[in-house]
């Protein structure tokens, strides 16, 4: 394995961690907050595998300066973080709540006395219910909330946030929330699903008129998961498949986003279930953007029969998902290859593994070896010419992991739920000696 310093990235490079609200926030009553699409989402029997919700969490409402104090602990430049847009507006429109904005105000002030910059995310899944009871993002007026709502955040944060993102992982919010059913509100609707998808995308174009408007000096962009697609077999077979898969999950929103236009192959294949697309849509939506966020994980290897492949050969994670850095390098080369791209972070890469605590220690070898290779395939990347401009890791604290409940670790840190101790891993620690080393004199 190749040790990767501080010299192999650049000088502006940029480490960070990442976290969401109602993934570590808790205090869902607290201050005016309104309900969210997971607060109904977790009181649904069988939706959460041990049955837990984000009511609690990591009690981050309240600990938030503790974790600001942990986050400068780790030697990094920047926090990625999302705002609740329930805290803000609890309905998802008309009234603003200022207790909601305080917090988020009182956090962002906390970040920068502690020299660390802020990387906001305006959607992290967490819709307010009383948009999803009038369809959620399969109604188009939820696009136009969603512009008004970034508006209030912008108007009271200010470009004291050095980065705004508008969305993260809209195939999310979109396929797995409206089609495959696994994330908040759970349906099974192909239709409403790629409506949803296309409001969502539509939304992040007119939030980033609003933020150009607002914000004029911040940086402004959005947060996709790529994934690199692989066919199983060198068959045309399943090189189709793999084509199609690419098209679904990948191109179906980098082409809009940075290209003005639906990928083709894949419109033609969902039929009479493609969204209602109206004159200006795509030119919204194709706004230019500062940077490009990319989550990344893992790869898929695609076969025709549908079947996810899990090579033999592969270590995988607790979330059961291939340990394969060299996807990493793969997509952004992809990336660079076949769009205009602005500069790319990574924003959110990291991996779940069975932690142990030891006394006052985690020992997760596994995870440092994760973070080292998927690291290095960055820098890789960035030496081939790909303008990346840094990395969050995925994710700063255990929490909340949606459909998991508590069931799944990211963190660098380990949360004990019984006690809310924080307890940093053998991965805080060797990221904290990449992170916070000294630039090196070029
Ligand atoms: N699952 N998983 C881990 C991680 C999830 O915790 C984040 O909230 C998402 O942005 C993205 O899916 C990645």
């Amino acid at each position: 394995m190749t040790i990767i310093t501080r010299k192999d990235f650049p000088e502006y490079f940029t480490f960070g961690v990442a976290t969401s609200s109602y993934q570590i926030e808790g205090a869902t009553s607290a201050d005016g907050r309104g309900p969210s699409i997971w607060d109904t989402f977790c009181r649904e029997p069988g939706r959460i595998s041990d049955g837990s919700s984000g009511d609690v969490a990591c009690d981050h409402y309240h600990r938030w300066e503790e974790d600001l104090e942990l986050i400068s602990s780790l030697g990094v430049q920047a926090y990625r973080f999302s705002v609740a847009w329930p805290r803000v507006q609890p309905t998802g429109s008309g009234d603003i709540n200022p207790l909601g904005l305080d917090f988020y105000e009182r956090l962002v002030d906390g970040m920068l006395e502690r020299g660390l910059d802020p990387y906001l995310t305006l959607y992290h899944w967490d819709l307010p219910q009383p948009l999803q009871d009038v369809g959620g993002w399969a109604n188009r007026d939820t696009a136009y909330h969603f512009a008004e709502y970034a508006r209030a955040v912008a108007e009271r944060l200010g470009e004291r946030v050095k980065s705004y993102a508008t969305l993260n992982e809209p195939w999310c919010s979109s396929i797995l929330s409206y089609q495959i059913g696994e994330h908040a509100p759970g349906l099974r609707n192909r239709k409403l699903a790629l409506a949803a998808a296309h409001h969502l995308l539509l939304g992040h174009g007119e939030a980033v008129k609003v933020l150009r408007e607002v914000v004029p000096g911040a940086a402004i962009g959005t947060v996709l998961n790529l994934n690199a697609i692989t066919p199983a077999t060198s068959s045309e077979q399943d090189a189709a498949a793999a084509r199609f898969e690419d098209g679904a999950f990948n191109r179906w929103f980098l082409d809009p986003l940075l290209r003005g236009e639906y990928p083709a192959d894949v419109w033609e294949a969902y039929g009479d279930d493609v969204p209602q697309v109206q004159p200006d849509d795509l030119e919204t939506i194709r706004q230019p953007i500062d940077f490009l966020g990319v989550n990344y994980y893992s790869r898929s290897v695609v076969s025709a029969d549908g079947q996810q492949q899990r090579p033999s050969d592969s270590s995988y994670t607790d979330m059961g998902w291939e340990v394969y850095p060299q996807g990493l390098s793969d997509l952004l080369l992809r990336l660079k290859a076949d769009y205009t791209l602005p500069p790319i972070y990574i924003t959110e890469n990291g991996a779940a593994y069975k932690d142990t605590l030891e006394g006052s220690a985690v020992h997760d070898a596994e995870r440092v070896a994760y973070l080292q290779t998927h690291l290095a395939e960055v820098a890789s990347a960035v030496r081939q010419g790909v303008k990346v401009n840094g990395y969050f890791a995925w994710s700063l604290m255990d929490n909340f992991e949606w459909a998991h409940g508590y069931s799944k670790r990211f963190g660098l840190v380990y949360v004990d739920y019984g006690d809310q101790q924080r307890i940093l891993k053998d991965s805080a620690l060797w990221y904290r000696g990449l992170a916070g080393a000294k630039v090196p004199e070029l």
